[in-house]
């Protein structure tokens, strides 16, 4: 593409070198320059991109744009000088790839938790109401029937572009993707036009990143604030921060709620083990997905696509015929009569939430036994809170290892115990090895015990120091629960 026509509402500060050259591609890691590419210089959380420029060239770039110019210039190479290289990077992408986000209908849900629950469900419901999708969400990405291995909940932003350009090529007329904090503080979702934004919730993660409460809320809150005035942001009011989201937003405003009176508003009228009976605005359906917090994400995943324009009657039976979304209150059930709920839940607030939606189904007469850990080399401050709430709300809490990464796993379960209140000290062991701990759970339970198994969900890993083990918690479950029952 020439240098001119990717150049295209992108303010410069100064320009040196040919302005009529093509560029092949854009990159922003100097190792995947190519012949002819253009190299964006960006200031990481590590390294500064400006310190590989040279290499870039040697690599075969040709263009680079940056904040601010080298001092040795080299020949035959251009440079351009942008405030903000970052943001620049985002609308090059876009006018590369043809601006493809302007060509089907883009949504974005971001929040803490139920991202990947309301993004899968809204590909699957448009699915059974006979459209085609590209999916973005920290499980997989999916282009109609292709699957493809994600890497990040939000990919940078060329990734987003070349699969959002990849599903117009294919016909997709929509687009369903999780907007992360990270991805929004790292201007992976810049120039990309939204024409609808959900929000979930906002509760304590990811302060190793943020470092304050008020920057996760801020970050979060930019993604709504740069909304056009044609896009719809719908934000849920039950969470005390869900109106911070639409204070400064240009989109049309809309709410969601089962505690307060909403445009949309929610009611469990029952729950078990198989499934919810739910009233969406004044009309009944049944749902096999359960715990209260899949209520949230219905609603959301409900009010977007009456906002696309669909009849209320055709969603709520697209919805009865959901499945539920992988390892986000999965339940199996062992020949031995053992319940299993193999769960996401990795902060304090989704593993109160799912503990509390179990709690209010189970009859007591059984016991429950949750299983988990947390992550390294991740906030520290959720770690005592969730031994806390697990040796709470459990009959027995197993602490064990959650990607331990770099750090060593020991620590890691101290810090969880020293949450544990002294009255909880004997509802509480800790089995560093995830498959002792299933184990264990297994050796401890009777017919008719639940066994929940928290924090990693889908993942098929266990992360220590850089590598990743397989390891699948519904395959160990699977796998032990026959092994034990013979
Ligand atoms: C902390 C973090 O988010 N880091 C992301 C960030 O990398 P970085 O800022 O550390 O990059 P850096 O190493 O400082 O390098 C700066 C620049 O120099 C470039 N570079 C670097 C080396 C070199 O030789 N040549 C070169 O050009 C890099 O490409 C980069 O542009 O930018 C990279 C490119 O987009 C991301 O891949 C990387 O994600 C890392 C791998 C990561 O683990 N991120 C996680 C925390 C994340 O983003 N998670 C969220 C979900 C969180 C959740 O909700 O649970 C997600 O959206 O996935
Ligand atoms: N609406 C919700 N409110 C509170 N907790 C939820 C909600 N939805 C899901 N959860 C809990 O959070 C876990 C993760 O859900 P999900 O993967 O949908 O969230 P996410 O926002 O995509 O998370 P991540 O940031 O890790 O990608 C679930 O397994 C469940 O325990
Ligand atoms: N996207 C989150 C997921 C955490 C999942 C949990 N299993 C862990 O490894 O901490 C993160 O990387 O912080
Ligand atoms: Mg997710």
């Amino acid at each position: 593409m020439k240098l001119e026509e990717l150049l295209k509402r992108i303010p410069v500060l100064e320009m040196i070198g040919n302005q009529n050259t093509d560029v092949s591609e854009i990159v922003f890691d100097s190792r995947k320059a190519v012949a002819d590419s253009l190299y964006v210089a960006i200031k990481g959380t590590v390294s500064d991109g400006h310190s590989f420029i040279d290499s870039s060239i040697e690599k075969g770039a040709k263009v680079i744009l940056c904040e601010v110019l080298p001092e040795d210039l080299k020949d035959n190479v251009t440079y351009i000088q942008v405030k903000d290289a970052s943001k620049t990077l985002g609308q090059l992408a876009s006018n590369f790839y043809g601006n493809p986000s302007e060509k089907l209908n883009l949504i974005g849900v971001t929040g803490t938790n139920g991202k990947t629950s309301v993004a899968t469900l809204l590909f699957d419901i448009f699915k059974i109401l006979g459209f085609q999708s590209l999916l973005i969400s920290t499980v997989e990405y999916r282009i109609r029937d292709e699957i493809i291995p994600s890497t990040h909940t939000t990919p940078d932003v060329i990734r987003i572009n070349q699969m959002l350009a990849k599903a117009v090529k294919l016909d997709c007329e929509y687009a369903f993707m999780e907007v992360s904090s990270h991805g929004i503080h790292q201007n992976r979702t810049e120039g990309l036009h939204f024409k609808i934004a959900g929000f979930t919730n906002i509760t304590h993660d990811h302060l190793d990143y943020h470092k304050t409460f008020e920057e996760y809320l801020k970050t979060k809150k930019r993604f709504f604030d740069e909304l056009n005035s044609e896009a719809i942001a719908i934000t849920n009011i039950d969470d005390k921060n869900g109106n911070v989201m639409l204070q400064n937003t240009k989109a049309k405003k809309k709410t969601y709620a089962l505690k307060t009176m909403a445009d949309f508003h929610g009611k469990m009228l029952e729950t078990d083990f198989n499934g919810m009976l739910l009233n969406f605005n004044g009309k009944e359906f049944w749902t096999t997905l359960s715990g209260k917090f899949n209520v949230y994400n219905l609603l959301l995943a409900y009010a977007i696509t009456v906002e696309s324009g669909f009849h209320e009657e055709d969603i709520l039976k697209a919805m009865s015929q959901l499945k539920t979304v992988k390892g986000r209150f999965e339940t199996l059930k062992s020949e031995g009569g053992i319940f299993f709920i193999i769960d996401y839940a990795h902060t304090p607030d989704a593993l109160e939430n799912i503990l509390d939606s179990i709690n209010e189904i189970r009859t007591k007469n059984e016991r429950l036994i949750t299983v988990f850990g947390c992550g390294g080399d991740r906030d520290h401050a959720k770690r005592p809170e969730m031994g806390k709430i697990a040796s709470r709300k459990s009959t027995l809490a197993i602490i064990t290892s959650d990607n331990p990464r770099t750090e060593n796993p020991a620590t890691i379960i101290q810090e969880i115990e020293s949450g544990v209140e002294p009255q909880y000290f004997s509802k509480y062991t800790s089995i560093p090895d995830r498959r002792e701990a299933i184990k264990m759970a297994i050796k401890f339970s009777e017919p008719k015990d639940i066994i929940l198994i928290a924090g990693k969900g889908h993942e098929n890993y266990q992360e220590i120091d850089g590598i990743k083990h397989h390891f699948d918690d519904k395959e160990t479950v699977i796998e032990l629960a026959k092994l034990m029952s013979k």
